[in-house]
């Protein structure tokens, strides 16, 4: 353990320098995978190639070059996100932000961010956009869609708990993992379940909070998941339990499969062409689109490589300002607690106590942190042989329930 600037004991940070760790197999495995998917998926020409196979050998035997000073968010890479690690190898880095620079990085090679001698023809291009369509296009959608009507006979509790759970194994969905893993089929119990706390937060929302009813949720993956997330805000919505959504995604592509505001209104336009239950979700979620009452959020520090206690004011008023914040997917748990080798029996509000306001965690586990396990389930876990931690077949739901600053 070393000590953070606040006295506090804090766990070694997560770096990819180790051979056989999940980390250093992003970079080995991952990411070769991922390009050679990128460049099958979209005709890119020599220049887009040459610089992702650049990019690649530059994060396996290179050190990490800074942006341009004319890079559009240069100020923010050189400045309040530059950790010292610019001159360095990539895999010497911390896991988080050598991770999230990677993609930073693979904007530009891709031609989606800065100024291109190519004209600029895919500036703004989601280089992700081929695999997020196919996925939205998908049967799985369609089922999922389906399901919902085998809903329409629960009470009010089953239904938020069903679309709880729908929102939390959506995160399984998430197109980054499955380049190199498989989808685990079934749900098994969860590591860790407060579900009866969020409950307990869900019914009081909508008379706490600097906004009574405001309710933000931090999104993570486009496709099934956004779906999921989406119709678990349409009821909350359609309840009453919120008076209204904020919705967190990202202003950038990020991760293969994370959402970006125009994967939002994808997602409702396909939930809305819905038949029957579903296609009411849509027409509400629509509808509170049309009202602001779903409103959709993409802030920088969102695509920022750093853990949630460097986020900067006007982020943190957001989630102040809310009855409860759900924080969604694998990546922005670490950003939560800290990408760090903590023990599992670490206490989540131990961790999280910086946060503003209460707050759920809904993750599938797919990387090694976690916290907040019982020392029983987590010994349970380890005895298991199992990769337990990154394979993406447990799920936590952890909550904290501090009151709204
Ligand atoms: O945040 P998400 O979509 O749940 O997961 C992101 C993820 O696939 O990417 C990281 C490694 O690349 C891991 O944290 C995790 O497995």
């Amino acid at each position: 353990m070393e000590a953070s600037p606040s006295g506090a004991q804090q766990a070694p940070e997560i770096v990819s320098s180790v051979p056989g760790t999940f980390a250093h197999g992003v970079w080995t495995e991952r990411h070769p995978a991922l390009l050679r998917r990128l460049t099958e998926a979209t005709p890119y020409g020599p220049r887009q190639r040459d610089a992702l196979d650049a990019l690649l050998t530059e994060t396996l035997h290179g050190t990490v070059a800074a942006l341009p000073e004319h890079a559009q968010d240069a100020a923010l890479w050189n400045g309040p996100w530059d950790r010292g690690h610019y001159g360095r190898r990539w895999l010497q880095a911390p896991f988080l932000w050598a991770e999230s620079y990677f993609y930073r990085r693979l904007r530009t090679a891709t031609g989606y961010a800065d100024p291109q001698e190519d004209g600029g023809a895919r500036r703004g291009v989601d280089p992700f956009a081929p695999f997020k369509e196919a996925e939205l296009a998908g049967e799985g959608v369609d089922e999922q869609l389906a399901a919902l009507d085998g809903l329409d006979g629960a009470d009010e509790a089953e239904r938020t708990d069903a679309l709880l759970l729908g929102a939390l194994w959506g995160n399984r969905a998430d197109l980054g993992f499955l380049l190199t893993s498989d989808e685990a089929s079934g749900d098994r119990p969860l590591v860790a379940d407060e579900r009866p706390a969020l409950h307990r937060l869900l019914a009081g929302a909508a008379e706490r909070g600097v906004v009574p009813g405001r309710i933000v949720l931090v999104a993570d993956n486009a496709g099934r998941e956004l779906i999921a997330d989406l119709l678990l805000l349409a009821h909350l919505l359609e309840t009453g339990t919120a008076t209204e959504v904020l919705l967190h995604v990202k202003p950038h592509p990020y991760y293969v499969s994370d959402a970006v505001p125009a994967d939002v209104l994808a997602a409702v336009r396909r939930i809305a062409a819905a038949p029957a239950a579903a296609g009411r979700a849509g027409r509400l979620l629509t509808g509170a689109l049309r009202e602001g009452r779903l409103l959709v959020r993409s802030h920088p520090f969102s695509c920022a490589p750093l853990g949630y206690a460097a986020m900067p004011g006007d982020l943190r008023a957001d989630f102040a300002s809310a009855a409860l914040t759900l924080l969604k997917g694998d990546l922005n748990y670490r950003r939560l607690v800290g990408d760090r080798h903590w023990p599992a029996t670490t206490p989540f509000a131990e961790v999280t106590a910086g946060f503003p306001g209460p707050l759920g965690a809904l993750r599938t586990l797919k990387s090694e942190v976690v916290t907040g396990l019982a020392a029983s389930t987590a010994a349970a876990l380890d005895d298991s042989g199992e990769e337990w931690r990154t394979n993406g077949q447990h799920a936590l739901i952890q909550v904290r329930e501090a009151e709204a600053e």
